[in-house]
């Protein structure tokens, strides 16, 4: 039984203003998240994914479908019962949400004391879990006297203080530098690995889905267009809009800004190949090339890994007999996808 699960869940907002149209945030959406998974969920601004978030902490209530956490039906449960199912899950948050008033100790020990935790406990608790982030020795630092990685891992031991058996990060390290940012993955990974907690991660920086995302779901006008295993989804995206989001963050897919200048700087027919590992190797696109007697050059391109397992994108620039790359580029097809630039 998923962790999780999500069937038809809609959320919609009233207008704005007086005769401003219903703003649906978040809708029909099915989604079942397996115990141990990280779960990213992906897409542009605006799409949903926050109002998803707020919806599976039952921070508001949805306004159609259901949502099951650990069995129990969310959607029908009063407040009462709904805070009990909150200590269950823990939050984190783009701009830390710290108390800047109190040490890292007392902002990581506030959870447990809201639950009702004796202070002697929550202290050494939050020591564990500051313990548990690298942060044991900043135990009395205050907030401003942090770097913003270390904010976020104090927001991670506060998170993780009460034991939950849920994160949900919303865009957790997209205020932090790259190395910063890692230092974060490092951590959320081994809350993950070691003490099994199952995540939803909402970001859209491709770094957070690949080096810790199992699963991803692609989030356009409060809709789940797209969802699977982070390889498949990200090597070969099925649907429009996913394919679009995709491109914007995978390596080497020129952008319609890069084509243009592309076709500008070469003559010929520009041409992207797409493989995954399952493809036949590059070499033999370049093989196929040259055997067909088509002048090649590789013009753009990027290679991406995700869990060990390569997929990329090289961009060609093709002169020739027209017929010739036609057929060549047919074969190639079969193998793998083949996306050539308008001329
Ligand atoms: N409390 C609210 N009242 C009215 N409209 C809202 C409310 N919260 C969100 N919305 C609207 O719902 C839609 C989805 O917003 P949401 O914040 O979930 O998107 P998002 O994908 O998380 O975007 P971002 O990455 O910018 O945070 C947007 O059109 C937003 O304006």
């Amino acid at each position: 039984m998923p962790l999780v699960s999500l069937k038809d869940v809609s959320k919609s907002y009233p207008g704005s203003s007086k005769g401003a149209p219903t703003v649906v945030a978040v809708d029909r959406v099915s989604l079942d998240i397996e115990a141990g998974e990280v779960y990213g969920v992906i897409g542009y601004s605006g799409a949903g994914k926050s109002t998803l978030v707020r919806l599976v902490n039952a921070l508001e209530p949805a306004t159609g479908g259901t949502i099951t956490v650990a069995g129990e039906e969310i959607t029908a449960l009063p407040e009462k019962e709904l805070r009990r199912v909150r200590a269950g899950i823990g939050m984190i948050f783009q701009q830390f949400n710290l108390f800047q008033s109190r040490t890292a100790l007392k902002n990581v020990a506030y959870p447990l004391r809201l639950q009702g935790v004796a202070k002697s406990e929550a202290l050494t608790r939050a020591r564990e879990a500051l313990d548990f982030v690298g942060l044991a020795d900043k135990a009395g630092s205050y907030p401003e006297q942090l770097s913003g990685g270390q904010k976020q891992r104090v927001g991670i031991a506060r998170a993780l203080a009460t034991t939950p058996s849920i994160l949900l990060a919303d865009e957790a390290t997209s205020a932090l530098d790259p190395e910063t940012t890692g230092e974060v993955l490092e951590v959320l990974g081994r809350a993950n690995r070691e003490l099994g907690v199952t995540m939803i991660v909402i970001t859209h920086e491709m770094d957070v889905i690949q080096s810790l995302a199992t699963k991803v779901a692609v989030m356009e006008n409060g809709r789940v267009v797209e969802a699977g295993p982070v390889f498949d989804v990200f090597s070969a995206p099925q649907n429009p809009a996913s394919q679009r989001f995709v491109a914007t963050v995978v390596k080497g897919v020129p952008s319609p800004a890069e084509l243009a200048a592309l076709r500008e700087r070469h003559v010929g027919r520009i041409v992207t190949v797409s493989f995954s590992e399952t493809d036949a190797s590059q070499a033999t696109v370049f093989l196929e090339f040259a055997r067909a007697g088509i002048e090649f050059e590789l013009v753009y391109g990027g290679i991406n890994d995700i869990g060990g397992r390569a997929f990329g994108h090289l961009t060609f620039a093709l002169r020739g007999d027209d017929a010739a790359i036609d057929q060549t580029l047919a074969g190639i097809a079969r193998r793998s996808t083949v996306t050539e630039a308008a001329r």
